[in-house]
This record gives structure tokens, sequence and C-alpha cells, in this order.
């Protein structure tokens, strides 16, 4: 039987990101990849990521938390879904800060700078090759060539490449809805060059604090907003010395504030998070998973 079957649920979203947070803190089974399948499938609850609050690991922490993409995959970091469980977490408890755990490390989690707004540490960005991770050496993350379209005339080329604890490529574009992305998202995102495959961002910098971006997530397609897809342009576009390291990010579902703090090198994500319904999950669901 499923660690899912009669639990309860919250939907949520974070600008759009479609979320659903369940705490399975009061249980020892784990979420399987075919569970969350079958969460996503027509009968279940729409998401682009489900968020489980396991018991926690480390002292200190709320929870160890796995993240998992509506095609079953799991990913190291997802910063929408991370002020969705902040939100949920805070109300139940009247705490105002928190400290998670993931498979990508540790995230410190705060209410604030206004009532609405959760801000998430997301770390330090990650630009080694190994670390993305990318298939062959590049001495130069900010630029890597790789490009689709005809040879001689490539449609995006030459993407900035970050982990922010998920692989990232940032094509720079004058107009993110100038490009076919769902034609061109799934091509970049299982392109070889990325192993683990790869979040696909178009990015348009509109002036020194503000970027523009439409993400194709790995896992997912096209979502309204990708948290950490925003983290990683601003990385980027500071890196190129083309943006400040703070700035407001707008996603087509709303926007975000990024910082990359110059004195621990940690990236700050500011937005807000919304609460839908809530809900138990149907046993039937989950009666052709092992
Ligand atoms: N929506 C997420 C990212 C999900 C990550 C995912 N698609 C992957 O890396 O596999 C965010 O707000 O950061």
């Amino acid at each position: 039987m499923s660690a899912l079957a009669n639990h309860t649920f919250a939907k949520m979203n974070g600008i759009g990101n479609e979320i659903v947070v369940v705490d399975l803190r009061d249980c020892k089974a784990a979420v399987t990849p075919e569970d969350a399948r079958a969460v996503a499938s027509p009968a279940g609850v729409p998401y682009d990521q489900l968020m489980v609050l396991q018991p926690p690991r480390l002292s200190g922490t709320e929870a160890f938390i796995r993240i998992y993409n509506n095609d079953g995959s799991e990913a190291g970091a997802c910063g929408n879904g991370m002020r969705c469980v902040v939100r949920r977490l805070f109300e139940e408890t009247g705490q105002t800060s928190a400290t998670f755990e993931t498979r990508a490390g540790l995230l410190n989690c705060w209410q604030g700078p206004a009532p609405d707004l959760y801000t998430v540490d997301m770390g330090a960005p990650k630009f080694g090759w190994r670390d993305i991770p990318l298939a062959e050496e590049f001495r130069d993350t900010r630029y890597i060539e790789l490009q689709v379209g005809p040879i001689d005339a490539p449609v995006l080329h030459s993407p900035s490449v970050v982990s922010m604890g998920n692989p990232h490529a940032i094509f720079w574009v004058d107009d993110v809805n100038a490009y076919d992305l769902e034609r061109f998202g799934p091509l970049l995102e299982n392109h070889p060059i990325f192993p683990d495959r790869a979040n696909i961002t178009l990015a348009h910098i509109v002036d020194r604090d503000h970027i523009t971006i439409r993400t194709w997530e790995r896992g997912v397609g096209l979502t309204k907003a990708c948290g950490s897809a925003a983290c990683a342009t601003a990385v980027a576009a500071a890196r190129l010395k083309r943006a400040n390291r703070a700035v407001e990010v707008t996603l087509p579902g709303g926007k975000l504030m990024i910082e990359w703090r110059e004195h621990d090198d940690h990236v700050l994500m500011t937005g807000t998070a919304d609460f839908e319904y809530e809900g138990r999950f149907d046993p039937a669901l989950f009666a052709n998973v092992a």
C-alpha cells in the first residue's frame, strides 16, 4: 500500500508553479516514483512538483524534504515548492523561520520581508562542469558551446549553465516569447551534454535590475514559474556582469526577488506562496502501484 493512500495533502502554488505538499513526518514509509506518477495521473491531483516532508535526519531541521517532478523523477531543489512548504508549516506552528534538509543540502527559510512573502536561502550556486553536471569539460560555464537549429544559423545557442542544487541552462534572448520552447525544451532537456538532463530557460535582461524568463522544466515541461531557474538566471547574469546582484525576475506566473549575497555567496529567493485547497488521496489512485 502506498504511503500516500488516505493521506492528506495541500494543493498550493508558488506564483503559478503547481505544488502538492504532503507531510509524512509521522510515517516511516517513503514515496516512490510510481506514487508520484499516480498522483499526477488524470484521476489524481495535477501538479508540477510534489513536496514530501519526511522525518528530520539532522537535529535543528524540521524535515527532510524530497521533491518529485510529475514524471516521477526527483529534483535536488525547488524554490517555489519550498515557499509553499514554508507557508504551510508556519501557518500550522506560528514559526517565522525554519531550516530544512533536501538532497542538495540545508535550506534556511523565513517569513518576510512582508507578511505575505517567504524567503528561501537557496545556498551557493555551482559552476563547475562536474557539479552541474555536464558530460564533458567546459572551462567557462558562462557560455557553453551548445545550439539548436541550423548549424550556420542557430535558433538558440551559447547558454550559461549553473547548478542551484539542480541543473540549469539559460539562453539569452531578446524576447522570451519569440521561441517555440515546447519544441526546443525537450531537445535541450535531454541533450547528451546534460547527463542528468537540465531545466531550460529563455532569459531577457530588461535592465540591470530586471530580468524576464520562461522555463521548460526537467521532468515536467512548460511551467508558469520555476524558482531555481530564476535564481540560476540572476546568478548567471550577474556573473556576466550584465545585471546587478539583486534583481527582480518576471516569470509567466508572477515575480520573484533574487539576491546573490556577496558575503557568503548564497542566493536568496523571495516571493509569495498561495494555498488552494486541502484533500485526501483516494487509495484507488495507487491500486496499480506495487
Ligand atoms: N519548480 C522548481 C524547480 C523544479 C525542479 C525540476 N524541474 C528539476 O530540477 O528537475 C522551482 O521552483 O525551483
